[in-house]
């Protein structure tokens, strides 16, 4: 550094202290100086010849700051008196001057070439990690299965399926109607992290009923790492008081629809907080008729036209008649079902639909698909351009699948509803019925020691120790009376769970009766108190009364028929003989095999049969009308029961469900989860921002803060520390142990610190490599396309890829295929940092021509890159489109607002794009020195 450059009133930084700010050098005597840093409020004395300092000058485009903080433009400098003096624009456009001693004192930069040029050169193995957060932050956030990797879950084929179905939609709305206890809060779970970690869903509303909000909040946080806040009516108030609409106090709100329509002040500040997202569990209670829609209905309609992600969730979507499973669907794609009466008319059509995609799908090639007797009508149902191509072998393949697609979604079940059943699924256990036929009791005593059933009850309980029983009934009343009664007057150790009980008793509740040990025997649950509860780890059933609609019978066994039952389930009913329960039962048993079945068509069956049964059951003794009831049952149920499996529940099933997709993305999910580059990854990340971690045993780490820590805000790294481990069995098998993906908080906050700081953004190395003459200058740039642009667009995911890694040498020839970062990285040989700024200060002109020829081979592609992100937008939105314009001459309705508000969306998408920059993330200086 030649002495005679340091002058009173120069701005320089300390390559040694860079927290210190910018220095101001104050007095120049002899072979010292002195540098007075004001932002730090020090000052440094430094030998003339040895000063570990870096001029600091700002070239015409730098944004620089004044001392009051006003950004600045420099246009130009001047040299006077060894200092310079800038000329810059400020925010008004005007000319203004600015010597360099009005500089902000607290600067710190960011700018990779700004920071090379001034001594601030990194760690070959910092820059490496950096490079690590990059691509790895890039690779996830490209990948579509990004979301779905991280979750405490077990990876079932059918959830995944349908949760990188969701993904694959901007917002997606969906029915998802599962068989009960087959994971859709799951599904739920998982489409919603994935859309929140996309950037996708930032504020998500979940309404569950009440009963339902803890164990929801439990799962979403345990499986999910979603943090809900739960807003009852008390907070509510707590929170509405200050001021604030409660429903913008967090980004994650899980309530219930008890709370929502207890006040109207609440339904209407939940309407006009915005959401991203909202799901409804056990959606089957919002009811709807042409007359006359549910309060629930209504709200969840005004919801659902504000937000633009709708989950609707319900196990039985039939359970509240036809007409409303219609009007939910409406509520989410009211340009497909626009009209009951057609609704029902296509319900009636499916069986045809059905063949029309057998055929589809069976044909190998054009001419066999040309031959099936069914081609005419297909030709019908599909628009010209597919069928066109169809019709060409070339494209035959593809068409295929589209055409598919499309007989679903415009004539079958629609593209938003999702139904895994147990066929699909496999591996379940057998559902048993044990019937206790009992005398009818002639005591005059009062309930319920005059009920037979309780003798009953109390007698087989005491023949079943230890093992667990629930036991349902409809009425919360008659549960507490029951429990009370089993536990006072018998000393039973039993637990009541049921909707007049408070969160926390509830909770209790079930905790006793999860309790290995010493927890209850029985739990007995009201019916809607029940609804959607776990409780898989019991597996017998005690069902004193029966439900009328198979459904909620439906509902009741699957309390324990679940994921995760490993025992077959026993469903016990005594009953007294010749009562009305006795023939409620044989119409369930014998009418349609309900108690070892999953049903289908029960609402369908309770249509037609309900006013019989109800007949039967005021006169139990008419026996001939008893045989006719389940005759006549058996025999519609036989016919229905062959037109589901031919029609709506196998386009269900061919929707919901591709096995062979599923087995690739489960592959994909992996492949992409590269634990063993996560370990390094942590452990890298945490020699670098001071962070302790230590081995805990196989695949598991512990991390801790340490005092050294650099980067003190890593907000999901605890005080006392978090265990990890990178292995999915291990993570379900050890609650106590973090699940470390490269989705989980901890790792994603690590890479946001490592790209958020400017640690890694410079760097020099050797490199020994014979293909290059020795003194060879090479630069490897680390590169990040930028669009600015509303977050709501999410222009991003339209890109080909948004981070790119360019090593190019001095004749702006492109060396990174020659020279990955495989190869390169163990190549790289170590320079001390004095001998690294000197080469650099030495190779400046060299290395700032290297630099704009980066620049240049980004700027020649920028437009490759916007072309090709157009592509992809207009083939995303021009199908949006087409299927509306589809679906309008199909329905005869017109959808001209849709349809612009897509235009709208696109034209908005191509003018950000068109924005759209690449950005120099970081650079590594490489010298070629062969030896
Ligand atoms: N992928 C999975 N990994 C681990 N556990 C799972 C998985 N999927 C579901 N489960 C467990 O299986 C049980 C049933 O799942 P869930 O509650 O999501 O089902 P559901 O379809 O919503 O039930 P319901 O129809 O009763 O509302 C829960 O205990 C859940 O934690």
């Amino acid at each position: 550094m030649p002495e005679e450059n340091f002058a009173v009133g120069q701005r320089w930084v300390s390559h040694t202290e860079s927290e210190l700010g910018l220095g101001c050098i104050s007095e120049v005597q002899g072979r010292s100086i002195e540098v007075s840093f004001p932002a730090a409020d020090a000052i440094r004395r430094y030998a003339v010849n040895n000063a570990p300092l870096a001029r600091v000058r700002f070239e015409p485009n730098d944004i620089v700051f004044d001392q009051s903080g006003n950004q600045l433009i420099v246009q130009d400098y001047q040299e006077h008196n060894n200092c310079l003096i800038y000329a810059c624009q400020n925010d008004q456009g005007t000319l203004q001057v600015l010597p360099e001693q009005d500089l902000q004192n607290s600067i710190q930069f960011r700018d990779p070439g700004k920071r090379l040029f001034i001594g601030q050169i990194d760690k070959n193995k910092q820059f490496v990690l950096r490079r690590k957060a990059l691509e790895y932050d890039h690779l996830s956030q490209k990948s579509p299965l990004y979301g779905l990797m991280g979750a405490r879950v077990q990876l079932l084929p059918h959830q995944i399926y349908i949760a990188a179905q969701a993904a694959q939609r901007l917002s997606p709305r969906l029915l998802l109607a599962d068989e009960v206890g087959l994971g859709k809060t799951i599904e739920a779970g998982l489409i919603m992290h994935q859309q929140w970690l996309a950037g996708r869903a930032r504020r998500v509303l979940v309404i569950v009923p009440e009963p339902l909000l803890h164990q929801w909040l439990v799962e979403m946080l345990r499986r999910f790492n979603l943090h809900f806040t739960l807003i009852d009516a008390e907070r509510f108030t707590a929170i509405h008081d200050s001021g604030e609409n409660p429903f913008e106090s967090n980004q994650l709100i899980l309530t219930s629809m008890k709370t929502l329509l207890s006040d109207t002040v609440i339904s209407s500040a939940v309407t006009d907080a915005q959401w991203d997202m909202l799901v409804v569990d056990e959606a089957h209670h919002l009811q709807w008729q042409a007359e006359k829609a549910s309060a629930d209905y209504q709200l969840v309609a005004k919801l659902s036209e504000l937000v633009p992600a709708v989950l609707l969730l319900t196990a039985t979507p039939q359970q509240t008649g036809l007409a409303s499973h219609f009007a939910r669907l409406r509520l989410l794609d009211p340009a497909r079902f626009s009209s009951l009466a057609q609704f029902e008319q296509e319900e009636q059509a499916y069986q045809q639909i059905t063949m029309l995609i057998e055929c589809l799908l069976t044909a190998t090639d054009v001419q066999s698909l040309m031959q099936s007797t069914h081609f005419n009508a297909l030709t019908e149902k599909l628009d010209q351009h597919t069928l066109q191509k169809l019709l060409e072998p070339e494209t035959f393949a593809i068409a295929r699948q589209q055409a598919f697609r499309q007989l679903l979604d415009y004539f079958g079940t629609g593209r938003l509803l999702y139904r895994n059943t147990r066929q699909n699924v496999g591996d379940f256990p057998k559902r048993i019925l044990q019937r206790y036929p009992l005398p009818e009791d002639t005591t005059e005593q009062p309930w319920p020691e005059s009920d037979p059933r309780i003798d009953w009850l109390l007698s087989w309980l005491q023949s079943f120790k230890p093992a667990k029983a629930l036991l349902i009934c409809q009425q919360a009343e008659m549960a507490s009376e029951l429990e009370a009664f089993l536990r006072v007057r018998h000393g039973l150790r039993t637990a009541v769970f049921h909707e007049n009980m408070s969160l926390l008793q509830r909770d209790r509740a079930a905790a006793y009766f999860a309790e290995q040990e010493s927890g209850a025997q029985l739990l007995i649950c009201s019916e809607i108190g029940s609804e959607g509860r776990n409780f898989q780890f019991c597996h017998d059933l005690v069902c004193l009364d029966l439900p009328q609609h198979p459904d909620i019978l439906e509902q009741r066994i699957g309390r324990l028929d679940r994921i995760g039952q490993r025992h077959p389930v026993t469903i016990h009913v005594p009953y007294i003989e010749h009562s009305a329960q006795h023939h409620l039962l044989d119409w369930y048993d014998k009418g349609m095999d309900a108690f070892s079945e999953v049903q289908t068509i029960g609402e369908n069956l309770y249509q037609q049969f309900s006013a019989q049964l109800q007949s039967v059951m005021v006169s139990p003794q008419d026996d001939v009308a008893i045989k006719a009831l389940i005759r006549e049952t058996r025999q519609q149920y036989q016919i229905l029961k062959t037109q589901e499996q031919t029609g709506r529940e196998k386009l269900l099933a061919w929707h919901s469900f591709d096995p062979a997709e599923a087995e690739n993305l489960l592959a994909e999910l992996e492949s992409a989860s590269r634990p063993i580059e996560l370990a390094d990854f942590i452990s890298d990340f945490c020699d670098a921002f001071g962070i302790d971690h230590q081995s805990h045993s196989a695949d598991t780490v512990i991390l801790m803060p340490s005092e050294q820590m650099q980067q003190q805000d890593l907000p999901a790294l605890p005080e006392e520390g978090i265990t990890g481990t990178f292995q999915r069995h291990k993570a379900l098998s050890r609650e106590d142990i973090a699940f470390f993906s490269w989705e989980h908080p901890l790792i994603r906050s690590a890479i946001d610190t490592v790209l958020s700081h400017e640690l890694g953004n410079t760097a020099f190395c050797t490199l020994t490599d014979e293909r290059f003459p020795a003194g060879t200058l090479l630069i490897e740039s680390l590169c990040y396309f930028d669009i600015p642009a509303p977050p709501g667009l999410h222009s991003q995911r339209y890109l080909p890829c948004q981070y790119r890694r360019l090593v190019l040498d001095e004749k702006g020839r492109q060396l990174t295929e020659s020279l990955p970062s495989e190869i390169l990285d163990p190549l790289a040989g170590r320079i001390d940092k004095p001998t690294a700024r000197q080469l650099v200060s030495h190779a400046r002109n060299q290395i700032e021509l290297l630099i704009r020829q980066t620049w240049q081979t980004l700027q020649h592609d920028t437009q490759k890159w916007i072309n090709s992100a157009n592509h992809a937008v207009e083939q995303e939105i021009n199908a949006e489109v087409s299927r509306l314009e589809t679906l309008q001459s199909i329905q005869g309705n017109s959808l001209k607002a849709e349809i612009s508000l897509w235009q709208h969306r696109q034209s908005q998408l191509l003018s950000a794009i068109s924005t759209g920059q690449w950005r120099l993330d970081a650079i590594r200086v490489i010298i070629v020195t062969n030896n």
